[in-house]
């Protein structure tokens, strides 16, 4: 299968997950950071999910799953034990659901990729199903690669965005400008806690004086 990579926005949609273990917990920790209504369908939960209930990131539906627990989702996860169980999730499952199976068993829309977040940069991996072990091997070393200060580098570029496209008006200055917020310096100097220097660089750009 050649699958299409996108980012979808669920924000306030609502998300069905049926089943509540190990892989269950995988797929609502993906979901956890978006605002998506999550509903998980299982008479059980482990710890963990029990715990996102406790704190409100998800609303537990205590019961075996009936068809209509998928009204109105726009992702439905089967992710119980069960192929019989999993077969009546899809059946219910309408074709512009977009439908993901966790035993590849039937129908599936989509599969879901390792990711590692840092602020708004997401790494999302995937071997399309050949290897879900060497994807998350893959994610452990790209969280080694890519720490938390990522997230700060990147809010750092999207304020000079922001202000490179607010400041200047001719098309190929913006550009230049932009591609010189990508020098390594800046996200040197931001390892380095110099939050002033780089700002001195961004003033430096937008007013036309950066040569480098
Ligand atoms: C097709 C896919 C469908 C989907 O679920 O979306 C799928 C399917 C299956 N996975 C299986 C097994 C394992 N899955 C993992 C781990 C992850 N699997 C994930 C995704 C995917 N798994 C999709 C393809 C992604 C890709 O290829 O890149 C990750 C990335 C994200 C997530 O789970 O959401 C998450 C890591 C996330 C993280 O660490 O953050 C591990 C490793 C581990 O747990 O340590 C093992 C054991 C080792 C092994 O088997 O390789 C089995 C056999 C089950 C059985 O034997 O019964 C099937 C069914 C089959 O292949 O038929
Ligand atoms: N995609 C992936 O990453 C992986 C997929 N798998 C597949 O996922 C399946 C589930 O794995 P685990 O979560 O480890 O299994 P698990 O046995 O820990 O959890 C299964 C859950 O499904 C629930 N369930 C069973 N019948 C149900 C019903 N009628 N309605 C609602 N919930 C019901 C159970 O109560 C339990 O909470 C495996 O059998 C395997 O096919 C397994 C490993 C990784």
């Amino acid at each position: 299968m050649t699958y299409f990579p996108a980012l979808l926005n669920i924000d306030y949609k609502k998300v069905v997950v049926v089943g509540g273990g190990n892989v269950a917990a995988q797929k609502v920790r993906a979901l956890l950071p978006t605002k998506a209504n999550i509903h998980i369908i299982s008479p059980d939960l482990i710890a963990e999910l029990a715990s996102y209930v406790q704190e409100g990131r998800a609303i537990w539906h205590e019961k075996q799953f009936a068809p209509h627990d998928v009204d109105d989702a726009v992702l439905v996860f089967a992710t119980t034990n069960s192929e019989a169980v999993n077969d009546a999730v899809e059946e219910a499952t309408q074709h512009w659901q977009q439908f993901s199976r966790a035993d590849m068993k039937g129908r599936v829309d989509f599969i879901n990729p390792a990711v590692v977040r840092r602020g708004e940069l997401i790494l999302a991996v995937s071997t399309s199903g050949a290897s879900p072990g060497y994807t998350r091997k893959l994610k452990a070393e790209l969280e080694e690669q890519f720490d938390e200060s990522y997230a700060q580098y990147i809010a750092f570029l999207k304020h000079c965005r922001q202000q490179i496209n607010a400041t200047l008006t001719d098309k190929a200055a913006k550009r230049k400008a932009l591609q010189q917020t990508l020098c390594p310096e800046i996200f040197d100097w931001l390892q380095q806690g110099d939050v002033q220097q780089c700002e001195a660089f961004l003033q430096n750009l937008l007013n036309g004086e950066q040569s480098t």
